[in-house]
């Protein structure tokens, strides 16, 4: 489908969620308020132990023995195969710059909203300030205030939309997305390992990566069964790093044998998960797992999340170690900048975005 045209887009009036809910309505404006069949299923009846949710420790990749780092790549391998989401520990994300970078995201959504407004994200986009995969004026909206800024290569960047106030904002978040980018670069190096691939496959076939981050606040609500904090979707992303706020309850939800799961999170821990491009290049032995995120009538949430994924030269299709009689060729080659730009011009609807490669 060709991307529909900026200047055409009506996405009607957008309320600032933080703002509406400063007014404490009893009702939810119809545009939050879901279907019957989207709305969330009361969490508490769903919640699994966070034991049943893989978790990696990622200091025995970097630093075990011999046989430490086989366990723990066949544990990674199991993780990605099995759920498409994991934890991570010992990082080596400094946990002090993590709660810094917490610190600076909140500061940020507590700014007075014409403040915010400086880097408002224009329709159609998703860098900035706003409600990004709006395209209509009766799609429905989500119970969350995001800001979201590109990082690399440089020329994603849009400087005028890197906040001045804080004034340590736009440093922590250098400082932050380059450890992060260590991270993902260090754990696709085991996962292809883990897929019996040379260590560096991925980093010599995704050129200077592209790296994205976005903030998502999620004010309370007082009818939380009503909407949903974040609409489900797959990320287009070849790795997605999500670090969720201290204190923040459980919000973010995977999908799992049709079933959605509330994800308990280890405190320090990152959450990992497989985005399309992994998909498509394992030829879906590894899937991108469908997600969303509720939100709570009594707390708001934070998240900080990263998208890593190649750069958008790059022609993917699935590797041929993944093709055979058994499994044949799910998914055509295409540019992942066209693929990019089919992702940020349609509303996220599950794993619907990924038809775009499907044969
Ligand atoms: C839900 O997913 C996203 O919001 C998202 C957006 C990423 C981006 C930015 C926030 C700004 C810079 C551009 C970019 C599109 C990377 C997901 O990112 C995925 C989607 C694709 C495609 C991708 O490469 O990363
Ligand atoms: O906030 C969350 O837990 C989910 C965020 C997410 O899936 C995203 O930003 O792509
Ligand atoms: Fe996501």
């Amino acid at each position: 489908m060709a991307p529909v045209p900026i200047s055409s887009i009506k996405v009607g009036h957008i309320d600032d969620v933080q703002e509406l809910r400063k007014n404490r309505p009893k009702t939810i404006p119809e545009r939050f308020v879901r279907d019957m069949n989207e709305r969330p299923t009361p969490a508490m009846a769903l919640s699994l132990p966070s034991s049943d949710i893989p978790v990696i420790d990622f200091s025995n990749l970097t630093k075990g023995n011999t046989e430490q780092v086989q366990t723990e790549i066949l544990k990674l391998a199991d993780a990605c195969e099995n759920w498409g989401f994991f934890q991570v520990l010992n990082h080596e994300v400094d946990l002090t710059l993590m709660e810094i970078m917490e610190k600076s995201s909140r500061d940020f959504f507590m700014l007075p909203l014409e403040e915010k407004q400086k880097y408002h994200m224009a329709p159609g986009t998703v860098q900035g300030y706003g409600q990004a995969f709006v395209f209509s004026e009766d799609q429905k909206l989500d119970w969350c205030n995001m800001f979201a800024l590109g990082i690399e290569p440089q020329f994603i960047r849009n400087p005028n939309l890197w906040p001045k106030n804080p004034a340590t904002f736009s440093e922590t978040v250098e400082v932050y997305s380059r450890e992060v980018r260590k991270l993902c670069q260090n754990l696709l190096k085991y996962i292809g390992l883990g897929l019996g691939l040379e260590g560096n496959v991925f980093e010599k076939m995704f050129g200077m990566a592209v790296q994205a981050i976005r903030m998502n606040y999620y004010p309370p609500c007082s009818r939380p069964d009503l909407v949903l904090g974040l609409s489900p979707h797959s990320d287009g992303s070849a790795l997605t790093v999500l670090q969720q706020a201290k204190g923040s309850p459980v919000g973010l939800q995977i999908l799992k044998d049709k079933t959605w799961v509330p994800l308990q999170l280890i405190p320090n821990a990152l959450v990992i998960n497989i985005g399309d491009t992994i998909e498509v290049l394992t030829n879906g032995k590894y899937k991108s797992v469908e997600h969303r995120a509720v939100v709570r009538k009594d707390k708001d949430r934070l998240s900080i999340v990263t998208f890593y994924a190649p750069s958008y030269e790059v022609e993917l299709s699935p590797m041929q170690e993944f093709v055979d009689e058994e499994n044949p060729c799910k998914y055509r080659r295409y540019n992942h900048g066209e693929y990019n730009k089919h992702y940020v011009t349609n509303k996220l609807q599950g794993k619907k975005t990924l038809d775009f490669a499907k044969i």
